[in-house]
Formats: C-alpha cells, sequence, structure tokens
C-alpha cells in the first residue's frame, strides 16, 4: 500500500484541501431539526458521509461529540469510519490522544491498526514530549497510516504553552527555541525518509488557520518539516487560508483546510451540504495558491 503522505497528497490534487469535519454538536443536531441523542447523532453524521464521501480529499470525525453519547455513540462513529473507507475518502479522526509510551502503545493500536476504530490518520497531543509519541509514530509507519502533532492550536489559549522556551536536553544539546519549534524538529526528523524520496511525509502537525503571526514570530521553518499542516479554524474560528499560506512559504501546498461549522451549516439536505464542502474547497484552493 502506498503510505498516508502518498494517498493524502493524491486525494488533495484531485479533490482540493478541504477537510470537512464532522462535529455534531448538540446546536447543529438542533439545527439540522434532530435530538441530541444517537438517532439524532447517527443521522446527521451518516448525512455528512453520504455528502462528503468521493468529494472530498479528506474527513474529519470529532471523537468528542460521539464520545458524550457513550458506547452507542463510539458504535455510530465506528460506521461513519466504515461509511468513508467504503466511499475511498482519507478518514482522519481527531481524538488528540497523548500519554506515556506504554499507554500510547493502547491507543496507537485502537486507532492505526486494523480493528473497529481504525482510521487513516489521528490527532496526538505532544504535551508529554514528543517522543512519548514514538509507538504511534512506528505503527503509523508499519501500517501506512498518519499522524498529526499538535503544534501550533488554533485557540488563544495555546500560545502560553506552545511558545514557551523549550528546556535544554540532557545530553546538553541546545534546545531549538520554543516548544512548537521541538515539535517541528521531531517531524522533520520522521519526515526525513519520505523527504529524501520527494514524498508527502506521514507526520504531519496540527497549525491554526488563526495563527499566521505566530509562525512567522517563532520563525517556525514548516517547510523542511515536509508533512501536511492539518489547519483548523477556518470559518467558524475567524481564520483564512491565504494568511496561513503567507506564513509557511513552499509548505501551503501541504496545507489540508479543516472546516466544521461553516461547511455544517449548510445542512441537514445532503445535496446542500454537498454543494458547501465543494464550494469551500474551491475557495480555499484560491487562497492557497
Ligand atoms: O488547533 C485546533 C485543533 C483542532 N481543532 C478542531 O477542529 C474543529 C474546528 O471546528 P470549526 O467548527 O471549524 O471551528 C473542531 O473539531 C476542533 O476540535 C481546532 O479547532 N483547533
Amino acid at each position: 500500500m502506498s503510505t498516508f503522505g502518498e494517498r493524502l497528497s493524491a486525494a488533495m490534487a484531485q479533490h482540493g484541501p478541504l477537510c470537512a469535519g464532522i462535529d455534531p454538536h448538540a446546536g447543529l443536531l438542533s439545527a439540522w431539526g434532530l435530538d441530541d441523542d444517537v438517532a439524532g447523532l447517527e443521522t446527521f453524521s451518516l448525512r455528512c458521509v453520504e455528502a462528503f464521501g468521493g468529494n472530498l480529499a479528506c474527513v474529519k470525525p470529532q471523537s468528542a461529540f460521539f464520545e458524550r453519547h457513550g458506547a452507542a455513540g463510539i458504535g455510530v462513529l465506528e460506521r461513519v469510519i466504515a461509511g468513508l473507507r467504503d466511499a475511498g475518502t482519507l478518514c482522519l479522526l481527531d481524538v488528540k490522544r497523548g500519554d506515556i509510551g506504554s499507554t500510547m502503545t493502547g491507543y496507537a493500536q485502537a486507532y492505526l491498526a486494523d480493528g473497529p476504530l481504525s482510521v487513516d490518520a489521528i490527532t496526538v497531543s505532544p504535551y508529554l514530549g514528543y517522543e512519548s509519541l514514538r509507538p504511534a509514530l512506528d505503527l503509523a509507519t508499519a501500517n501506512d497510516r498518519g499522524v498529526f502533532v499538535l503544534t501550533l492550536t488554533s485557540n488563544p489559549e495555546g500560545q502560553r504553552v506552545q511558545h514557551a522556551s523549550a528546556p535544554p536536553t540532557h545530553d546538553g544539546a541546545a534546545p531549538p527555541g520554543s516548544v512548537a519549534a521541538e515539535i517541528v524538529a521531531g517531524v522533520t526528523a520522521d519526515n526525513a525518509v519520505a523527504r529524501a524520496k520527494h514524498l508527502l511525509g506521514s507526520v504531519g502537525m496540527v497549525v491554526g488557520a488563526t495563527v499566521a503571526d505566530d509562525v512567522r514570530r517563532l520563525h517556525l521553518d514548516l517547510s523542511a518539516a515536509n508533512g501536511p499542516l492539518l489547519a483548523p479554524g477556518i470559518g467558524a474560528q475567524g481564520g483564512s487560508g491565504s494568511d496561513l499560506a503567507a506564513a509557511v512559504g513552499t509548505a501551503r501546498a501541504a496545507i489540508l483546510a479543516a472546516s466544521s461549522r461553516e461547511v455544517l451549516g449548510a445542512g441537514p439536505d445532503v445535496a446542500q451540504l454537498r454543494d458547501a464542502a465543494r464550494r469551500t474547497s474551491t475557495r480555499l484552493a484560491e487562497e492557497l495558491a
């Protein structure tokens, strides 16, 4: 099988840069005329699969909105994942997992090995240390899956952690600067083999569409990292593809722009939802060009 980076490159070339979110907020269920229960969750989510499957490069279910319904909600998530797989559309599960290595192995097995929650890629949180993610990084590589490491998140609170200076390493090597820069350095190293083959790497970063100024302020070289950049914050959070594209240099080609509420507001009609996603993808392609 081809690597996740190769599959994502091909999908973006075919369908454009939009990664539509499936975020079944209680408010959106209500706006679609659905009850805030498992039946409403299932109707909402499977309409999204019908609208987006086969039409977009990637779809990003937000695990939180399935987990809040308990085991039955996870069952719906399993059916969403299966539906996207059947449609041939990449599924990036936004689940932001991160733990000590031994536990991280369990999370990696849940999402990056074969099983009911197996997806093409997941989001991971590096705040227990980039190397604590090693079990997920290694299993993703072994199974041709991907991970997206939180690097500069779209929310304003993230700055206090992500802009902080990284302490010196135990071996005395000079730290690369900020916490965010340390994560970029880890991703750069993990994508080196793909880079040598002139392929997009399978280790991506989450860099919010709202934080273009921070990318410049921290002097992050996202091009050298050679991974896809998941850019949430388009639409409802006020971010724009063009601002981020201007800040990341040649990495703009690797921006996978995530938008949830802006697109989902076009439901519940499947055709209108599909049209909204296509329009957003076309607009984002222009902003990122
Ligand atoms: O830095 C981050 C990381 C993840 N997200 C997630 O993306 C969507 C955004 O939803 P919108 O409705 O388009 O604002 C949501 O699932 C977040 O958890 C993020 O926003 N920022």
